[in-house]
Protein backbone atom coordinates (compact mmCIF):
# COMPACT_ATOMS: atom_id res chain seq x y z
CA UNK A 1 0.00 0.00 0.00
CA UNK A 2 1.35 3.30 -1.24
CA UNK A 3 0.97 6.33 1.42
CA UNK A 4 1.11 9.93 1.03
CA UNK A 5 0.39 12.44 3.76
CA UNK A 6 -0.29 15.87 2.68
CA UNK A 7 0.23 19.56 3.67
CA UNK A 8 3.74 19.55 4.88
CA UNK A 9 5.03 22.79 6.13
CA UNK A 10 8.54 22.41 7.90
CA UNK A 11 11.51 20.66 7.09
CA UNK A 12 11.12 19.15 11.16
CA UNK A 13 8.11 18.09 10.93
CA UNK A 14 8.22 16.81 6.94
CA UNK A 15 11.73 14.34 8.60
CA UNK A 16 9.39 13.33 11.56
CA UNK A 17 6.29 11.92 9.11
CA UNK A 18 9.23 10.19 6.79
CA UNK A 19 10.78 8.38 9.70
CA UNK A 20 7.18 6.61 10.18
CA UNK A 21 7.55 4.94 6.79
CA UNK A 22 5.36 6.93 4.17
CA UNK A 23 5.80 6.67 0.27
CA UNK A 24 5.14 10.27 -0.37
CA UNK A 25 4.56 13.50 1.20
CA UNK A 26 2.38 16.64 0.02
CA UNK A 27 3.68 20.14 -0.62
CA UNK A 28 0.37 22.14 -0.80
CA UNK A 29 0.76 25.27 -3.07
CA UNK A 30 -2.50 26.52 -3.24
CA UNK A 31 -2.56 29.85 -2.01
CA UNK A 32 -6.42 29.62 0.21
CA UNK A 33 -4.89 26.15 1.72
CA UNK A 34 -4.17 26.34 5.74
CA UNK A 35 -1.68 24.05 4.86
CA UNK A 36 0.09 26.11 2.23
CA UNK A 37 3.90 26.03 2.21
CA UNK A 38 6.18 28.63 0.55
CA UNK A 39 8.63 27.91 -2.25
CA UNK A 40 11.54 28.36 -0.13
CA UNK A 41 10.58 26.16 2.67
CA UNK A 42 9.09 23.22 0.00
CA UNK A 43 12.78 23.58 -1.40
CA UNK A 44 14.21 22.67 2.12
CA UNK A 45 11.78 20.02 2.89
CA UNK A 46 12.58 18.33 -0.64
CA UNK A 47 16.10 18.79 -0.46
CA UNK A 48 16.34 17.19 3.15
CA UNK A 49 14.30 14.37 2.15
CA UNK A 50 15.49 10.56 2.37
CA UNK A 51 15.56 9.00 -1.20
CA UNK A 52 12.57 6.83 -0.76
CA UNK A 53 10.06 9.59 -0.18
CA UNK A 54 8.41 11.63 -2.96
CA UNK A 55 7.53 15.14 -2.96
CA UNK A 56 4.85 15.78 -4.52
CA UNK A 57 3.63 19.31 -5.30
CA UNK A 58 -0.48 20.16 -5.03
CA UNK A 59 -1.80 22.57 -7.47
CA UNK A 60 -5.33 24.40 -7.66
CA UNK A 61 -6.05 26.40 -10.59
CA UNK A 62 -2.13 27.74 -11.12
CA UNK A 63 -1.19 28.02 -14.18
CA UNK A 64 1.29 26.01 -16.75
CA UNK A 65 3.90 28.51 -16.43
CA UNK A 66 3.62 28.21 -12.50
CA UNK A 67 3.49 24.81 -12.24
CA UNK A 68 6.51 24.69 -14.00
CA UNK A 69 8.73 27.11 -12.61
CA UNK A 70 7.07 25.79 -9.05
CA UNK A 71 8.20 22.07 -9.79
CA UNK A 72 11.73 23.06 -11.03
CA UNK A 73 12.82 25.41 -8.28
CA UNK A 74 11.67 23.21 -5.54
CA UNK A 75 12.85 19.67 -7.25
CA UNK A 76 9.32 18.05 -7.25
CA UNK A 77 8.39 15.75 -10.14
CA UNK A 78 5.07 14.88 -9.30
CA UNK A 79 2.06 16.68 -8.87
CA UNK A 80 -1.28 16.31 -7.67
CA UNK A 81 -3.96 18.50 -9.95
CA UNK A 82 -6.84 19.52 -7.28
CA UNK A 83 -8.55 21.67 -8.94
CA UNK A 84 -10.90 22.50 -11.77
CA UNK A 85 -7.54 21.64 -14.64
CA UNK A 86 -8.94 19.45 -18.10
CA UNK A 87 -6.73 16.97 -19.65
CA UNK A 88 -5.87 19.44 -22.47
CA UNK A 89 -4.32 21.38 -19.34
CA UNK A 90 -2.38 18.68 -18.44
CA UNK A 91 -1.29 17.75 -21.61
CA UNK A 92 0.90 20.79 -21.74
CA UNK A 93 3.04 19.95 -18.61
CA UNK A 94 6.02 17.93 -19.85
CA UNK A 95 8.12 15.79 -18.70
CA UNK A 96 6.07 16.07 -14.98
CA UNK A 97 4.23 12.77 -13.85
CA UNK A 98 0.57 13.50 -12.64
CA UNK A 99 -2.27 12.38 -10.31
CA UNK A 100 -5.14 13.75 -10.82
CA UNK A 101 -7.86 14.24 -7.68
CA UNK A 102 -11.21 13.93 -8.49
CA UNK A 103 -14.14 14.92 -6.27
CA UNK A 104 -16.83 12.50 -5.95
CA UNK A 105 -20.11 12.37 -3.83
CA UNK A 106 -23.43 10.15 -4.73
CA UNK A 107 -24.29 12.43 -7.57
CA UNK A 108 -21.65 12.97 -10.03
CA UNK A 109 -19.34 9.00 -9.56
CA UNK A 110 -20.90 8.09 -12.83
CA UNK A 111 -18.98 11.22 -14.32
CA UNK A 112 -15.29 8.98 -13.12
CA UNK A 113 -15.33 7.50 -16.07
CA UNK A 114 -15.82 10.36 -18.70
CA UNK A 115 -13.17 12.08 -16.75
CA UNK A 116 -10.20 9.77 -16.92
CA UNK A 117 -10.74 8.84 -20.16
CA UNK A 118 -10.45 12.47 -21.31
CA UNK A 119 -6.84 12.03 -20.07
CA UNK A 120 -6.27 8.77 -21.63
CA UNK A 121 -7.36 10.34 -25.30
CA UNK A 122 -5.60 13.65 -24.54
CA UNK A 123 -2.10 11.62 -24.10
CA UNK A 124 -2.11 11.92 -20.54
CA UNK A 125 -0.61 8.77 -18.34
CA UNK A 126 -1.71 9.77 -14.97
CA UNK A 127 0.86 8.44 -12.29
CA UNK A 128 -2.63 8.07 -9.93
CA UNK A 129 -6.71 9.03 -9.92
CA UNK A 130 -6.95 10.54 -6.70
CA UNK A 131 -10.43 10.33 -4.98
CA UNK A 132 -11.46 12.88 -2.92
CA UNK A 133 -14.58 13.47 -1.12
CA UNK A 134 -16.82 16.34 -3.23
CA UNK A 135 -17.40 18.97 -0.59
CA UNK A 136 -19.47 22.32 -1.98
CA UNK A 137 -17.32 25.36 -2.05
CA UNK A 138 -14.41 23.44 -1.48
CA UNK A 139 -11.28 22.18 -3.43
CA UNK A 140 -10.34 19.76 -0.69
CA UNK A 141 -8.88 18.92 2.64
CA UNK A 142 -11.80 18.73 4.08
CA UNK A 143 -11.56 16.21 6.39
CA UNK A 144 -15.26 14.57 4.86
CA UNK A 145 -15.13 10.81 3.31
CA UNK A 146 -15.61 9.65 -0.02
CA UNK A 147 -18.70 7.09 -1.08
CA UNK A 148 -16.20 4.23 0.01
CA UNK A 149 -18.57 1.64 -1.74
CA UNK A 150 -19.81 3.52 -4.86
CA UNK A 151 -15.73 3.75 -5.45
CA UNK A 152 -15.28 0.15 -4.76
CA UNK A 153 -18.24 -1.08 -7.53
CA UNK A 154 -17.38 2.00 -9.57
CA UNK A 155 -13.72 1.82 -10.18
CA UNK A 156 -12.15 -0.14 -12.83
CA UNK A 157 -8.50 -1.41 -11.30
CA UNK A 158 -8.12 -3.35 -14.48
CA UNK A 159 -8.12 -0.34 -16.63
CA UNK A 160 -8.04 2.87 -15.15
CA UNK A 161 -5.06 4.53 -13.19
CA UNK A 162 -3.91 3.49 -10.19
CA UNK A 163 -6.62 4.30 -7.23
CA UNK A 164 -5.28 6.23 -4.38
CA UNK A 165 -8.38 6.50 -2.11
CA UNK A 166 -8.46 10.12 0.04
CA UNK A 167 -10.55 12.51 1.64
CA UNK A 168 -11.18 12.26 5.37
CA UNK A 169 -8.83 9.38 6.22
CA UNK A 170 -7.33 9.15 9.93
CA UNK A 171 -6.52 6.01 12.05
CA UNK A 172 -9.85 5.31 13.14
CA UNK A 173 -11.35 4.59 9.83
CA UNK A 174 -7.86 3.63 7.48
CA UNK A 175 -8.20 0.22 7.59
CA UNK A 176 -12.31 -0.33 6.82
CA UNK A 177 -11.64 2.08 4.31
CA UNK A 178 -8.77 -0.25 2.83
CA UNK A 179 -11.00 -3.11 2.98
CA UNK A 180 -13.88 -1.83 1.25
CA UNK A 181 -12.32 0.16 -1.46
CA UNK A 182 -9.35 -1.60 -2.18
CA UNK A 183 -7.30 0.92 -3.60
CA UNK A 184 -3.35 1.10 -4.69
CA UNK A 185 -2.43 3.72 -2.45
CA UNK A 186 -3.71 6.48 0.39
CA UNK A 187 -3.69 9.74 1.50
CA UNK A 188 -4.76 12.10 4.23
CA UNK A 189 -4.59 15.85 4.92
CA UNK A 190 -6.47 16.68 8.03
CA UNK A 191 -7.24 13.48 9.71
CA UNK A 192 -3.16 12.89 11.26
CA UNK A 193 -2.79 16.46 12.27
CA UNK A 194 -2.50 18.70 15.78
CA UNK A 195 -3.12 22.03 13.73
CA UNK A 196 -3.37 22.88 9.88
CA UNK A 197 -0.22 22.01 8.50
CA UNK A 198 1.49 20.60 11.67
CA UNK A 199 1.17 16.49 11.41
CA UNK A 200 1.09 14.57 14.70
CA UNK A 201 4.02 11.52 14.43
CA UNK A 202 1.91 9.43 16.90
CA UNK A 203 -1.04 10.00 14.46
CA UNK A 204 1.14 9.70 11.51
CA UNK A 205 2.52 6.15 12.37
CA UNK A 206 -0.65 4.58 13.25
CA UNK A 207 -2.26 5.71 10.07
CA UNK A 208 0.52 4.30 8.50
CA UNK A 209 0.45 0.88 10.46
CA UNK A 210 -2.99 1.00 9.96
CA UNK A 211 -2.76 1.26 5.75
CA UNK A 212 0.18 -1.23 5.75
CA UNK A 213 -1.29 -3.83 7.73
CA UNK A 214 -2.84 -6.57 5.83
CA UNK A 215 0.03 -6.27 2.94
CA UNK A 216 3.70 -5.39 1.88
O1 LIG B 1 -5.27 20.06 2.34
C1 LIG B 1 -5.76 21.06 1.80
O2 LIG B 1 -5.87 22.13 2.41
C2 LIG B 1 -6.23 21.01 0.38
C3 LIG B 1 -6.71 22.17 -0.19
C4 LIG B 1 -7.15 22.16 -1.50
C5 LIG B 1 -7.11 21.00 -2.25
C6 LIG B 1 -6.64 19.83 -1.68
C7 LIG B 1 -6.19 19.80 -0.37
N1 LIG B 1 -5.73 18.64 0.22
C8 LIG B 1 -5.94 17.35 -0.33
O3 LIG B 1 -7.28 16.95 -0.02
C9 LIG B 1 -7.35 15.57 0.17
C10 LIG B 1 -8.20 15.20 1.35
O4 LIG B 1 -7.83 15.89 2.51
P1 LIG B 1 -8.36 15.43 3.94
O5 LIG B 1 -7.61 14.18 4.30
O6 LIG B 1 -9.82 15.17 3.82
O7 LIG B 1 -8.06 16.54 4.87
C11 LIG B 1 -5.93 15.08 0.32
O8 LIG B 1 -5.70 14.35 -0.84
C12 LIG B 1 -5.05 16.29 0.26
O9 LIG B 1 -3.99 15.98 -0.60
Amino acid sequence: MWVKVCGLTSVKNALQVCDTGVDAIGLNFYAKSKRRVDLETARQIVESLPANVEPIGLFVNHTVEEIQRVTSEAGIKTIQLHGDETAEFAAQLGDLKIIRAIRIDETNIKQLASEIDSFRTAGVALAGCLIDANVQGSYGGTGHTAPWEMIANHYDVENWPPLILAGGLNTKNIEAAIRMVQPWGVDTASGVESAPGMKDPTQVCEFVSGATKEND
